[in-house]
């Protein structure tokens, strides 16, 4: 029979690995691979011999010109071309894409044309039209439109040579088609990181520049780079200018010399080290911008180069900046924060024709703790997210501390403040979110120190020594190089946390914490949440986990149908609920 052991594993179980080590590995035979793979062998075998001993494909012509001055001036101007309009179509298709995505239907409408326009009309077309464009404007002018003023007058046939109006087709062309690879990048981005971004209070440039690009990249740059590829074999179209780029060289020489095949393959040749020193670019590019994005780490090499590209080393050296032996010790926060005031009156809420917050009316004290519970679909997130107004009400006031979030009292009328505003009074409200929502592409301490250094101006290295102490306290020291994916649901969380702290907050939102994590991760969460209720910073939860709720809460608000139905302490609200629905929810979750 077999015995158990202390540590509960049966003795057979532990010895059959033994008997498994003495037998040999046989790997799987593959017959038709190995008979493909000699196939693929022989058939490139024969198409090179034919290549290399076929007199007619010139090989000698070919290395007479190969390195030629013209062929080398030619190839210059496909790579300047392509370069230069690559950049500045990237660029226009940039503005374009955000003007596409922005909420102005003039801008959106004005980029949607301009993709229209543009993408139907043949690059061909486009280059000869610029290049009859002195038959249409004689001269370009610059002043002020509509009056006589003019401060210089270019002739336009003079000005605009072939080469520039190559630069300008091309890249109006690029933009075209650029800008919308860019908004599929920028539309692939996850709506959570928005709404982190604005919760921090990151500015509208520091969210799209940071947070959204960086993500949309991973999307962006494959088609990206075919785009260039594409460009780099379009640029042979400007033939049509009599402009000497690469393939209208060759085709001077072959029209003279009579050796078609040899000057087409010293163009095809070109051709191809230009689309393999592509290619490495864009190897490299998409690791750079993969970091984080995978389970799996990068090379450590490899991952070390890009740190160093982005100056991060000093961030990230876990013995460069040790964590002080008063920071290790303490797991606690510190006990001396004043929370904010919340007052919520009289909110109404709708999403379409659904009534979500239906005249809601809530006060949390200072340095208070509430947890907010009731049955799915209740407005408990919709209620959370108007207290730091990523959700506008419809009617009714939400204030921190006397001072509304997102309004301005005028008179008897609220005026809707613009987002510039609302960010900084958001700086004091910091939220958690049920998924977490870190930037992916950002380490730990990179995520804790965001807004610190973006929103409140702190000196990076004084953000850094902060953003150490939070993690530790969240008991993560040892993961502040890490990238989001590599750490559990649990630890996620905690990031999150710390993240939502490193603002000094007034008021901590936590819109159920737990959710999306296993319930062996729950309890490590819950910890830290416990600790900072005892801090002073005034927190509200929503949450499902009602033993936690009424073990932290000073009080519970029982929601239904976007209602408020009870207020009360737990011990009360538990044992005695006044309201029949209250009664009928906690008998069903108790
Ligand atoms: N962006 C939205 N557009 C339309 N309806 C929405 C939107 N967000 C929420 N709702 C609706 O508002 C109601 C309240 O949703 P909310 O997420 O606040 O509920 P909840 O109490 O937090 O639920 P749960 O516990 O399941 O998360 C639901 O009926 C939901 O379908």
């Amino acid at each position: 029979m077999a015995s158990i052991t202390d540590t509960g594993i049966e003795a057979h179980e532990r010895s059959a690995p033994r008997d498994l080590q003495r037998l040999k590995i046989v790997p799987a035979r593959h017959p038709w691979r190995v008979a493909g793979t000699i196939f693929a062998a022989v058939v490139i075998a024969i198409t090179l011999h034919s290549i290399f001993t076929n007199e007619r494909w010139g090989w000698a012509v070919f290395a007479q010109y190969f390195f030629s001055e013209p062929v080398l001036a030619g190839l210059g101007r496909t790579l300047l071309l392509t370069g230069i309009s690559a950049v500045i179509g990237f660029l226009l298709g940039g503005l374009l894409a955000f003007a596409r995505v922005s909420k102005s239907p003039l801008l959106s409408g004005l980029s949607w044309g301009y993709i229209w326009l543009l993408r139907s009309v043949p690059l061909i077309v486009l280059l000869l039209v610029l290049n009859n464009l002195g038959y249409l404007y004689a001269s370009i002018n610059i002043g002020v439109p509509f009056t006589d003023i003019l401060w210089a007058q270019f002739d336009t046939v003079q000005t605009l040579s072939p080469f520039w109006v190559a630069i300008i087709g091309l890249s109006l062309n690029q933009a075209a088609f650029s800008s919308e690879i860019i908004r599929g990048g920028i539309l692939s981005v996850d709506q959570g990181q928005h709404e982190a971004a604005a919760a921090l209070g990151l500015s509208r440039w520091r969210q799209a520049s940071h947070i959204v690009l960086p993500q949309a990249m991973r999307a962006i740059l494959p088609s990206g780079f075919n785009e260039i590829i594409g460009l780099a074999k379009a640029t042979s179209i400007v033939y049509v200018l009599a402009l000497p780029e690469l393939f209208y060289t060759v085709q001077v020489i072959y029209r003279r010399n009579l050796e078609v095949i040899p000057l087409l393959m010293v163009a095809t040749v070109w051709y191809l080290v230009i689309m393999v020193v592509l290619s490495g670019f864009q190897y490299l590019i998409e690791q750079y911008y993969s970091r984080g994005a995978n389970r799996e780490s990068l090379p450590p090499l490899v991952d070390r180069l890009f740190r160093a590209i982005a100056r991060r080393d000093r961030d990230v050296a876990p013995v460069a900046a040790p964590l002080s032996a008063n920071a290790q010790r303490q797991s606690g926060f510190a006990t001396d924060r004043v929370g904010g005031e919340i007052a919520i009156h009289a909110v109404n809420k709708f999403f379409g024709t659904n009534k979500v917050l239906d005249g809601v009316d809530l006060t949390v004290g200072s340095g208070e703790v509430v947890a907010i519970i009731g049955p799915s679909g209740a407005g408990k997130s919709t209620l959370l997210r108007t207290i730091n107004h990523l959700e506008r009400v419809d009617t009714g006031i939400v204030a921190i501390d006397g001072e509304l979030i997102g309004y301005e009292r005028r008179g008897d009328a609220l005026h809707e403040l613009k987002e510039p505003a609302i960010r900084r009074r958001r700086a004091g409200v910091g939220m958690v979110f049920q998924n977490f929502n870190l930037f992916p592409h950002l380490t730990a301490l990179e995520n804790v120190i965001e807004a610190p250094v973006s929103v409140a101006g702190v000196p990076r290295d004084e953000a850094i020594a902060q953003a150490r102490d939070l993690l530790a306290r969240v008991g993560l020291a040892d993961k502040a190089d890490a990238y989001p994916r590599h750490l559990s649901g649990g630890q996620q969380q905690r990031v999150a946390i710390a993240r939502a702290l490193a603002l000094r907050p007034k008021v901590l939102l936590f819109d159920e914490p737990t959710s999306a994590l296993d319930p062996e991760l729950v309890g490590e969460v819950l910890d830290v949440i416990k600790e900072l209720a005892k801090s002073g910073t005034t927190l509200v939860i929503v949450t499902h986990e009602i033993g936690f709720a009424r073990e932290v809460a000073d009080r519970i608000v029982f929601m239904e149908g976007g209602r408020v139905i009870e207020i009360a302490p737990p011990e009360r609200l538990f044992s005695a609920p006044t309201q029949t629905r209250t009664r009928e929810f906690l008998a069903k979750v108790l």
